[in-house]
């Protein structure tokens, strides 16, 4: 079964598209995880028994877990994950030569981690992506426009043919989707380009970051980016927030300490609130 085939069932299963992004910021943790042996781990425990009902997928960043410990904390969270049925993907940005490519790769299930996708970086061309292309089950998000400021920087720069970067990096996407296995990351922050890139690549379910706290178009963010995948029904594509869900708490009544549950509730009302706007224009 494809990636898209099981995203599509757990979209399904609980009607929401909201990817919840896992980035357990150390300097923000409540303090009465701070003598747990794994204070991340024990974060996203309670962060996954509280927002699970709603995620179509939990989205860690690999930069919050880059550390023996962080990836330890990583392993524990996908197997906790994937045991609430949530689909794990992988936000690395992977990319590099092909042999350092496919020891990358192996990160998909060596080392007790067993995402079921991943980002990836394009900018070194095919050859740097081929490891996780050949994964017929693993799903590849590829980066195309980027939610961040200086996005366009690059990505909106103008080929000699008069296509944008991040226009090329789609095309070849598609080419790339010989096995069914292909996403784009579009951010929320960029509706005109998620629009026309839909119009684009039909068939490519996007992964739309930047929703939340960089403010971006949740209305886009849903109406562009999910994808009629051949075969497939309903509907795919995740629209993530990470700390607007994650650290809903601080704004419900400081860090937690006073009142954990509350705390942790918060986070479960936040991505049940994201759920409900976006499920209005998937309906509708
Ligand atoms: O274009 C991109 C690609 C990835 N991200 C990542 O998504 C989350 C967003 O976090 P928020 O707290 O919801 O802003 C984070 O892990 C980014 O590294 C992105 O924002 N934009």
């Amino acid at each position: 079964m494809t990636f898209f085939e099981r995203l599509a069932g757990r979209i399904d299963a609980v009607d929401s598209v909201v990817s919840v992004g896992l980035d357990p910021d150390p300097d923000r943790l409540p303090d009465h995880l701070a003598d747990r042996e794994l204070p991340r781990w024990a974060f996203n425990r309670r962060i996954i028994d509280a927002t699970h009902e709603h995620a179509a997928a939990y989205k860690p960043n690999a930069a919050f877990y880059e550390d023996p410990d962080g990836w330890r904390a990583l392993a524990e969270t996908i197997a906790y994950a994937h045991g609430k049925d949530v689909p794990v993907l992988l936000d690395a940005k992977r990319g590099d030569i092909g042999n350092t490519a496919r020891q990358y790769a192996e990160v998909l299930d060596g080392d007790g981690l067993d995402a079921d996708a991943i980002t990836v970086n394009p900018y070194m061309g095919r050859d740097s992506l081929e490891p996780f292309l050949a994964r017929e089950e693993t799903g590849v998000f590829v980066l195309c426009r980027t939610s961040n400021p200086g996005g366009a920087d690059l990505q909106g720069l103008e080929l000699q043919d008069g296509e944008a970067l991040y226009e090329r990096v789609a095309a070849l996407a598609d080419l790339w989707n010989r096995n069914d296995n292909v996403g784009l990351v579009v951010g929320a922050t960029a509706p005109e380009e998620l629009e026309s890139l839909r119009e684009q690549v039909p068939d490519l379910p996007f992964l739309v970051p930047g929703v939340g706290a960089q403010g971006g178009d949740a209305e886009a963010a849903v109406e562009h980016g999910l994808a009629d995948v051949p075969g497939v029904d309903p509907q795919v594509g995740l629209v993530n927030s990470s700390r607007g869900i994650i650290f809903a708490g601080e704004e419900a009544g400081g860090p937690g300490d006073a009142d954990p549950d509350a705390y942790y509730r918060a986070a479960g009302e936040s991505a049940k609130r994201l759920k409900r706007r976006l499920n209005r224009h998937r309906d509708g």
